[in-house]
């Protein structure tokens, strides 16, 4: 009898915190887990939440911290004790939009790395900028002229899936080909957080995917092809160069690079499966069935729903899906998620979330009228600046309220905004809808409580992980790998269980809120 070898797969998540990894068994199992928290276990490149804040909406992150990152969590894999010669397949997700500037001579490098030593000392040098990630919200002016050059904001998001956001990477460029032309010119390569991620774990740079390529407003959603306009507003003719060509995202890359086998162990034949977004991988990992909605809970608070057509959207974004499941997805991002829950938290009781859900039980549901909006950050939907607005039950804007009425509407109000903007994308929940949670909040049952009044719909986890998009990576490795070499896996059934149904009184309690609460955010300034 021949002995099978037992095989594993290993996911990694560059999210905006911390950077996650997990490897899973031939039968979805997870099996080891690690993880690096940016602010606390690399405080020398002294980020905030995972990232540094200018003056005027500027919002980066040093690449070179992701990839200290990643010697970190290698090493702690090692320590959990795994045996990465079992592992057949890796894939990654990442934060979404963020840009990662190489300079020329960097795949040479990335080409010959010296197993000898860590990633971070022998790539030093080889970053152009530092990325602006997802919170930067500093390319207004770049955002309206490449909805001017393309025909508009309708006729960039019938192409591209969105209107122009400022996170967005073409605008992104835009800007740094407009405001810094040396150093533009000095960029061999452009990749995503996602598709330089899997570059560092390739040895040489890796392309980006359709899924999270579909998130720069630089990508034809129909056609899978750069649009030849955006790139022609946002950069010269070298910029097609320097993104490279974008592939599916159940796509094999390649093998793992000499570096990894030589300093980990693995095998010289374990499968790179391209890197995607974080909420991409989500959607992925979550499996969603028709109808049902995901709500990712990480820093940003995002809604996912695959979709089998790409149809134009009135707000938020259709992007290209990670699966033949999801052939397109939408997607809604809040800015304010997990973050400013997590500071107002610091603020109002310290660090301890029981503390919190302890003062937000001393309180009603509804909360005597009280609502606030509370952005930390600017917010992305609805654009707006940040700033923190309380008001009474009659609308009379306050300066202060007790501590427990704003743990209260601080949830509500978010949970309020989630489900009225989804209403305004056509994001519809019925009788049959479920809304499935995720990411670090999704651990909080008093928070998916709020979310399932709110909505009116049950609010269901995933069993396996808390973490969709680390889970998903995991599993694409898995799903691709085993298409690619033409072996089924066994791969268990993921399963999700209910954490919190609504009570007989929530639509009674929450539709005036929901009007109040579209009266109210017009009293919010926008962002210029
Ligand atoms: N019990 C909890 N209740 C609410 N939020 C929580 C809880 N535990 C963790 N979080 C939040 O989860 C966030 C991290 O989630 P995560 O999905 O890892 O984020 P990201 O992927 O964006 O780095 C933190 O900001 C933290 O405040
Ligand atoms: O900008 C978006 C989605 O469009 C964000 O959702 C980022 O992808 C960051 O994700 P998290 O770190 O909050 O999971």
């Amino acid at each position: 009898m021949i002995e099978q070898t037992p095989k594993s797969f290993l996911g990694f998540d560059f999210s905006t915190q911390r950077l996650k990894a997990v490897l899973i068994d031939e039968n979805y199992v997870v099996r080891q887990e690690a993880d690096v928290e940016f602010d606390v276990d690399l405080p020398e490149f002294r980020t905030s939440g995972g990232v540094v804040r200018g003056e005027r909406g500027e919002v980066t992150a040093p690449p070179l911290l992701w990839v200290k990152a990643l010697d970190m969590v290698m090493d702690r894999l090692v320590l959990a004790g795994v045996d990465f010669s079992t592992v057949e397949a890796v894939s990654g997700a990442a934060q979404q939009h963020g840009s990662v500037w190489w300079t020329k001579g960097s795949e040479d490098k990335l080409k010959n790395l010296s197993s000898e030593d860590f990633l971070h000392i022998q790539l030093a040098s080889v970053f152009a900028a530092d990325s602006p990630v997802w919170m930067d919200s500093s390319t207004s002016a770049d955002c309206r002229a490449l909805e001017e050059a393309v025909g508009g904001p309708e006729e960039l998001a019938k192409v591209t899936g969105s209107r122009a956001y400022e996170r967005f990477t073409g605008p992104q460029i835009r800007k740094m080909y407009r405001t810094r032309p040396r150093l533009y010119n000095a960029t061999e390569r452009i990749s995503l957080v996602s598709s330089f991620a899997c570059s560092l774990f390739l040895g040489k740079y890796a392309p980006i995917d359709l899924s999270d390529g579909s998130g720069m407003n630089l990508l034809d959603i129909h056609s899978m092809k750069w649009c030849e306009e955006a790139l022609k507003a946002c950069g010269d003719e070298d910029l097609v160069n320097k993104l490279g060509t974008p592939v599916p995202t159940a796509s094999v890359v390649g093998n793992i690079s000499k570096y990894f086998v030589e300093r980990y162990g693995f095998k010289s034949t374990c499968k790179l499966v391209a890197f995607t977004g974080d909420n991409c991988s989500a959607l992925a990992g979550l499996r969603l069935r028709s109808g049902w909605v995901g709500l990712s809970l990480g820093t940003s608070d995002t809604l996912l729903l695959g979709l089998q057509e790409a149809r134009a959207p009135p707000a938020g974004h259709i992007l290209v899906g990670p699966t033949a499941d999801a052939p397109y997805m939408a997607l809604l991002c809040f800015s304010n998620g997990s973050l400013t829950r997590q500071n107002h938290r610091d603020r109002l009781v310290g660090p301890s979330w029981d503390d919190f859900n302890e003062l937000l039980r001393s309180t009603v549901r509804g909360n005597m009228g009280y609502m606030g909006i509370y952005y930390d950050t600017a917010e992305i939907v609805p654009r707006a600046v940040s700033g923190r607005w309380l008001w009474d039950a009659s609308g009379k804007p306050l300066e202060k309220v007790a501590p427990q009425f704003e743990t209260r509407a601080l949830l509500e109000t978010q949970a309020l905004a989630r489900r009225a903007h989804a209403e305004d994308m056509a994001f519809r929940l019925d009788k049959s809808s479920r809304i499935v949670a995720t990411g670090g909040a999704s651990v909080n049952k008093e928070l998916l409580q709020i979310f399932s009044d709110v909505f009116n719909t049950p609010v269901y986890i995933q069993e396996q992980h808390a973490n969709a998009a680390l889970l998903g990576a995991a599993i694409r490795a898995a799903d691709v790998w085993s298409d690619h070499v033409g072996l089924k896996l066994s791969g268990s059934e993921l399963k999700v269980s209910p954490v919190a149904t609504p009570y007989s009184d929530a639509e009674n309690i929450y539709t005036p809120m929901m009007k109040r609460y579209r009266e109210l955010v017009q009293q919010v300034p926008t962002l210029c």
